[in-house]
This record gives structure tokens, C-alpha cells and sequence, in this order.
């Protein structure tokens, strides 16, 4: 990507740290990042966590920035784009919102019209540049600020381009909240073997490895995840009883009903935000 562009991200939590420690792993320069953050505990640790000193105010982080990143909650991304409307209209700077839910209308809406817009979901394993991105631009995005938008999220993962927003709230559903259930497979997992006597960095070893193997052959392979399953599972042999019991369980249905949940509660936050 171009490591002349000045990034500068507004809110320096947990979305904003996964992608900038990703940007740093794939070499972008640190000293073309910017970093705003009230909170001072979590400036300190941002500083020397990643090598640049945050600033405390949203306007001297965005100065000269070609790309502002809000990743603050969706229920503060209005005060900031507020905030900072008149200096990304004088700099034509590039909006990228990071934000569940917060609909593209809303934001160019807090930002004054003809604004640069591009709406993503990325997801924390950006952090480790294996996360996965879905964008959409709207229509005062440029060539150069899509090629940015899409460098970007790309130096830190896979990216695809979304048609229609509504997609955006099953992307959130799918791959931005999903990270955490496959954690929460991890967890039960290592539990489990742990409740059966193994030791627990045994069990975590396994568990992480299995985690891996599966998804990178999955990655890998022309076959799907279904076809893969059947064949790590025998006939009347062990995955067999485990499945079983997952299935006594409606794991399947319970899984639907959760990415639902997750893909409903982004729509409400667009909806409770909209109406603001
Ligand atoms: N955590 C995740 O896995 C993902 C989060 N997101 C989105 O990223 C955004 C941020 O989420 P997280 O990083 O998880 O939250 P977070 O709470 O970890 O980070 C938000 C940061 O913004 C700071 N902040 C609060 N008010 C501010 C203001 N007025 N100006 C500047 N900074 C301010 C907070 O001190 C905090 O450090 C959310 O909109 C969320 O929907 C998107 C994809 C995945
Ligand atoms: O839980 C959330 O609302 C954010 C958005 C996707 C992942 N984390």
C-alpha cells in the first residue's frame, strides 16, 4: 500500500489496536500513523505496546490525515464525525468507519454532505494479518481513496467489496463477531479435555493446533467443511459419538440463532442511531 499515507485513527481500543499492529507486522511506517485516545491508561499502553505515542485530541491526530479511521463505539461515532467534519472536508481526508451497525446515510449525514465514505467490518484477527474485511464505498469515493481503503484492510487480511449495505449487518453477524466463537470452541474444548484429565497447556497445545490444521485444510482444500468432517468421522467410531451428542444439542440451529441475534442487534443499532 502506499506508506506515504497519513492514517489516523480516532479511538484506539481493541479494533483500532488489531489493525494497527497488523499495518505495523506488514511494515507500514509507524511514524504515518496517528492514534487519538482519551483514555490516558490506555494511551501508555498503546505507546509502548506499539511504538507511537497517541494523542489525546481527536482534531491534532487528524491533521493532515488522508484516511481517518473512527473506531470508536457505534454510539460515539456521531460526536466524533461531528467533531471532525470541517477538518475532513478542508483535507478531503478519506472516512473509513469501522462501526457495527452505523449506516453509511447516518455517517455522511454527522459529516456534511460530499464526504468520502467507505463503511467496513474488519474482525481482531487483523491483528496477526490473517483478518477478514468487507467494504463498501460510497459515491464520493475516488479511485485512489479505494485503492487506499482496500490496501489497507488488505496489508492486514483477506477483503472483498460488498454490492448492497445490507449485507454489511450479516458480514458483522458472520465475520466480525466471529472470532469469538471460535474462541468460545477453544474454550469449551481445552475445558473439556481438561475436565478428562489432561493436563491444561497439553490440552491447549492440541486445542490450538487442531484449531489451525482444520481451518488452513479447509482453506486449502476443494472440498467443503461438511466434506471434510465426514471424513475425520468413522462410522460407529468416536467423532460419530461426538456429533451425535452435538446434535441432541441443536448445535447447528443454536449457531443460526446466534449469528441472527448478532445480524438483528447490528440492525438495531443502525435503526436506534438512525433515528438520532
Ligand atoms: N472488537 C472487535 O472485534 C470489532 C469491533 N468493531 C467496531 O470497532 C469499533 C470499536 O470497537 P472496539 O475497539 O471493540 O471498542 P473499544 O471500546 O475497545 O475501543 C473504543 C475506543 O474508543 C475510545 N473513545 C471513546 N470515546 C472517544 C472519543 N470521543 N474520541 C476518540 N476515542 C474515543 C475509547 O477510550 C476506546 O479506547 C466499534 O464501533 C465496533 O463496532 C468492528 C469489528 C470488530
Ligand atoms: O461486538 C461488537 O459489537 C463488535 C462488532 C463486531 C465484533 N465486535
Amino acid at each position: 500500500m502506499p506508506s506515504n499515507a497519513q492514517l489516523a485513527f480516532i479511538g484506539g481500543g481493541n479494533m483500532a489496536r488489531s489493525l494497527i499492529g497488523g499495518l505495523l507486522a506488514d511494515g507500514y511506517p509507524s511514524d504515518q500513523i496517528r492514534i487519538a485516545e482519551p483514555n490516558a491508561e490506555r494511551r501508555d499502553m498503546l505507546a509502548s505496546e506499539l511504538g507511537i505515542v497517541p494523542s489525546a485530541s481527536n482534531t491534532d491526530a487528524a491533521t493532515d490525515a488522508a484516511a481517518v479511521i473512527l473506531a470508536v463505539k457505534p454510539p460515539i461515532v456521531r460526536s466524533v464525525a461531528e467533531e471532525l467534519s470541517g477538518l475532513i472536508h478542508k483535507q478531503q481526508s478519506l472516512t473509513i468507519s469501522v462501526a457495527a451497525g452505523v449506516r453509511m446515510q447516518d455517517i455522511e449525514r454527522w459529516l456534511g454532505e460530499g464526504v468520502a465514505v467507505v463503511r467496513t467490518m474488519p474482525n481482531t484477527p487483523s491483528l496477526v494479518r490473517s483478518g477478514a474485511t468487507a467494504l463498501l464505498a460510497n459515491a464520493q469515493v475516488n479511485k485512489a481513496q479505494q485503492d487506499l481503503a482496500e490496501s489497507l484492510m488488505r496489508a492486514v487480511g483477506q477483503t472483498l467489496w460488498l454490492d448492497v449495505e445490507e449485507d454489511m449487518d450479516i458480514v458483522t453477524a458472520t465475520s466480525g463477531s466471529g472470532p469469538a466463537y471460535f474462541f468460545l470452541l477453544m474454550e469449551a474444548l481445552e475445558d473439556a479435555a481438561a475436565e478428562q484429565g489432561l493436563d491444561r497447556e497439553r490440552a491447549r497445545l492440541l486445542v490450538l493446533e487442531t484449531a489451525t490444521g482444520a481451518a488452513r485444510m479447509a482453506l486449502e482444500s476443494e472440498d467443503s467443511p461438511g466434506q471434510l468432517r465426514q471424513r475425520v468421522t468413522s462410522p460407529g467410531g468416536t467423532t460419530e459419538s461426538a456429533l451425535n451428542v452435538l446434535n441432541d444439542h441443536d448445535f447447528h440451529t443454536a449457531i443460526g440463532k446466534a449469528v441472527k441475534a448478532a445480524a438483528d442487534r447490528a440492525e438495531e443499532l443502525g435503526n436506534l442511531l438512525g433515528e438520532q
